[in-house]
């Protein structure tokens, strides 16, 4: 047995090298390692094909080492025994440079595993550098000493020396810290076998050095143990690296195929139709989505050209997207419209996209098709909301400017004129008000139906928002022309409109500029279009009116008004005249109208014709209406503070006081402050405030309800509806100026006074004639037993102070010396 033992170690010595030195015996184990070392060789520069990266160079770097080490090892023990030389001799050169093999091996091998499991390549790369240092250093330092010390030291076998134990204590020392470092970052099986290798490669250092320390008495048990634990180290590094490349492998196809399946999902999930195409323009294969958008199953798309099916053709067109895509390289697209082979057409957006094979050139294209029918028809409704006026479909503002911008740049390029008509429809407000919206709207689309009959096409008809419209006529020759449109849409406007079986009438008011004459911008000639427009409804309305320079001059007065009237009322520009109201029975003052006045600083005393409407639209009446009121309510309480008979004090209102403001408040704390009975304040409304009734019943009945009188003022000039006398709690009714300057001129008027006083008779208010000028009207008027009147023949409007003189004066029986029943 143990013979045996002994056997088996001697055997195992002799082909280790444990019975010292190198002879052609030990080669075996030389090719042993080598072999292994190749093949890892092998296996490593065969995955860098795939993965070309600095963690497989460092690899293959680390295993050629190996291997140069062995193959030297191998070329000495059979170079010895060949060459029949002295073994001290030979030793003398090889011992160095086989350690320095086997050290650079060493660090290259670990830097290499250290790079690989922990992906730290600065680290890996900073200890290759110290550890060849180190390596080489130490073989410059000694090799010179090496064979001195051989030939001068022949008791020395081999030369185990001291420069021996400097080389192995240095490979070992270079072995701690890669193996430190795994055991530290890495964790699991792949750091453990690995950590494993480079301890048996520690340990074959190790156990050279013990040997050395015994003299090598022991190297017979050594050397085969240390040479184990380097072929251990090897095969275990080998088995290791080559099953996690494996498993890495493996890893990579499941990628590659989910990520496979991922694409193709995607492609085929996507609301889009894609397909590859080859050079030669012929569909390699595509996705679901594009067969059910060309109607055609994947048979009868695969191998056909793709211009056949795309783009409805015969031969590819010339500037086919798929040969610009893999000519430039780049990704291009273009939108097409394409009608399908049910007729239906479609908005297709197309796409191509190169694909380069292993060389970089573009060989296939991937085409992606894009339905944009809906997107289309989206944008077109988008372009629709911001250029047309969805009510009539017509041009809106920007469309309108834009076409009008245009028409100017060709009318000066060919000397040409071009009109522009601004028109609003007279009282349209009114049939919004009494007829409601729905109607409103109906009778705008009506309107821009006939005005569109009367424009040519190239002609621009817009709206620009309500119920204002803007005809641009480029090509005119003259005035006349436009004078000829104007006519024709007044004709076209005539007629009465039918709507929801009713009847109604429109009219508009036209202003007509001409370019260049009347401006030479866009926004000018519809700025002075507007005033002549306003200039034909101060003449009435259902009438169209040029521009003139005379407009502009108006409309610069009115906002140099507009700018002082901010200043007038703190200013106390503004003061109120009173004109008196009589009764025809007593003949004595019995209320009075206060009209309010402006003592312009420069102009002199303004007429509120001509402020008032300006107060309006500027929505400064709301201040000016609340100091009349008050102001008015004052000098009455003033009057009856110094004595005078009660007097009605009749103030006007207008329109956005009564739906705007808080009226009943303001009167009620105006009427506390200045201590007026309520009663003897009638505030005038006119028809149109009355017109949204639900809220005028109940604005009214607020302020009956604190005493005060109403009247309806100007009665006859609105919708003169005797409906307003049932309805409203109203106390007075003022018949209009322009029925009493008639009288004995036109025979209606009279029978229309007549009616109104015998219905207000009947329905319980009183009647004042207003505007009552001459001795006829007054005893026409008091043979209807018309009771109140109002009017120059009986006088002015006042100051304050003549006013209360006035009605002393008169007292008592004032004024009969002129009239008797
Ligand atoms: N909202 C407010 N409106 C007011 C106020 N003050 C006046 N007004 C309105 O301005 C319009 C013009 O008023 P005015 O120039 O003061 O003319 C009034 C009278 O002077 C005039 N009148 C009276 N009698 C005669 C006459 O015999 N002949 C004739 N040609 N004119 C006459 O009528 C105007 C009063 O009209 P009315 O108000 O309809 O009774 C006018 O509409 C005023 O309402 C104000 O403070 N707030």
């Amino acid at each position: 047995m143990q013979e045996a033992l002994l056997g088996i170690l001697d055997f195992v010595a002799r082909f280790t090298g444990g019975h010292g030195g190198i002879d052609d015996e030990v080669a075996v184990y030389f090719v042993l390692a080598g072999a292994m070392w190749l093949n890892l060789l092998f296996f490593a520069l065969w995955r860098r094909r795939n993965e070309a990266n600095s963690r497989e160079a460092l690899l293959v770097l680390g295993f050629s080492a190996g291997l140069a080490r062995e193959l030297f090892m191998l070329a000495m023990a059979i170079g010895q025994k060949a060459l029949m030389v002295d073994p001290r001799h030979l030793h003398a050169f090889f011992p160095p440079v086989e350690h320095v093999l086997s050290g650079v091996a060493t660090v290259i091998v670990a830097a290499a595993f250290m790079r690989y499991l922990t992906g730290d390549f600065f680290l890996a790369r900073n200890y290759l550098g110290i550890g060849i240092t180190l390596t080489l250093s130490c073989y410059i330092a000694t090799f010179s000493w090496w064979a001195d010390y051989i030939t001068t030291n022949p008791a020395s076998k081999f030369g185990q020396t001291w420069c021996d134990v400097l080389f192995h204590t240095i490979a070992a020392l270079l072995l701690v810290f890669p193996t430190w470092h795994l055991f530290r970052h890495r964790t699991g099986w792949l750091r453990n076998i690995i950590c494993f290798a480079l301890v048996c490669f520690f340990l074959t250092e190790t156990l050279k050095l013990v040997d050395i320390a015994y003299g090598e008495r022991y190297e017979y048990i050594f050397t085969p143990i240390r040479r184990s634990f380097n072929l251990i180290g090897i095969y275990v590094l080998g088995y290791v690296y080559i099953r996690e490349q494996e498993s890495r492998r493996r890893r990579a196809t499941a990628k590659v195929v989910e990520s496979e399946k991922r694409y193709r999902t995607l492609v085929e999930n996507v609301n889009m139709g894609i397909s590859l195409i080859d050079g030669n323009n012929r569909i390699v294969m595509n996705n679901g989505y594009l067969e059910k958008m060309f109607r055609k199953n994947a048979e009868k798309l695969t191998g056909r050209f793709c211009y056949q099916e795309f783009e409805n053709r015969d031969e590819c067109c010339d500037n086919c997207l798929g040969v610009e895509a893999m000519t430039t390289g780049r990704a291009v697209s273009r939108e097409v419209e394409r009608i399908l082979d049910d007729g239906e057409p479609s908005g297709l957006r197309l796409s191509a996209f190169p694909v380069f094979n292993e060389q970089g050139k573009a060989t296939k294209f991937i085409k992606v098709v894009e339905d944009i029918t809906d997107r289309k028809r989206a944008e077109e409704k988008i372009r629709r909301l911001a250029y047309y006026d969805s009510l009539t479909g017509l041009p809106n503002r920007p469309l309108m400017m834009d076409r009008l911008s245009q028409a100017i740049r060709h009318a000066r390029r060919h000397g040409e004129v071009v009109a522009l008509l601004f028109l609003d429809l007279d009282r349209f407000k009114d049939v919004n008000d009494s007829q409601g919206h729905r109607v409103g709207d109906r009778l705008l689309q009506e309107v821009a139906a006939r005005l569109s009959g009367c424009t040519r096409e190239s002609d621009t008809l817009a709206r620009l928002g309500g119920d204002e419209f803007v005809i641009i006529a480029p090509g005119v020759r003259a005035a006349t022309d436009a004078s000829l449109l104007a006519d024709k849409i007044l004709a076209a406007l005539a007629e009465p409109f039918t709507l929801d079986r009713q009847t109604l009438h429109i009219a508009t008011s036209i202003g007509i500029v001409l370019f260049p004459s009347d401006g030479g911008n866009g926004e000018m000639l519809l700025q002075r279009a507007d005033m002549a427009m306003y200039a034909a409804k101060d003449r009435g309305g259902n009438s169209y009116r040029f521009f003139s320079a005379e407009m502009n001059t108006r409309a610069v007065e009115r906002h140099e008004l507009e700018e002082d009237m901010r200043q007038a009322l703190t200013n106390g520009e503004f003061f109120l005249m009173y004109q008196p109201q009589v009764n025809t029975g007593t003949w004595k003052v019995v209320g009075v109208e206060a009209l309010v006045r402006w003592n312009h600083p420069r102009k002199g005393v303004i007429l509120p014709s001509r402020f008032i409407p300006v107060a309006e639209e500027t929505g400064f009446i709301s201040k000016l209406g609340r100091w009349v009121l008050e102001e008015a309510c004052r000098q009455g309480a003033q009057w009856q503070h110094d004595g005078l008979p009660p007097l009605q004090m009749g103030v006007n209102l207008c329109a956005r006081q009564f739906t705007h403001e808080e009226i009943v408040g303001t009167v009620s704390d105006v009427l506390q402050k200045t201590g007026l009975p309520s009663e003897l304040l009638e505030i005038e409304l006119t028809e149109t405030m009355l017109m949204d009734s639900e809220t005028a019943v109940s604005t009214l009945g607020q302020l009956k309800a604190l005493g005060v009188r109403l009247a309806i003022d100007d009665f006859g000039t609105g919708y003169s509806s005797f409906n307003y006398l049932k309805h409203f709690p109203l106390d007075r009714i003022k018949i209009d100026q322009s029925f009493i300057r008639d009288i004995g001129q036109s025979r209606g008027n009279g029978a229309i006074i007549e009616a109104i006083v015998a219905v207000a008779r009947s329905l319980g208010p009183e009647v004042l004639a207003e505007g009552v000028e001459t001795e006829e009207q007054l005893r026409y008027l008091m043979s209807i037993t018309c009771a109140d009147i109002q009017g120059f023949y009986f006088s002015r409007p006042l100051l304050p102070d003549d006013v209360s003189r006035l009605i002393r004066e008169s007292l008592p029986g004032f004024g009969t010396h002129h009239f008797t029943n």
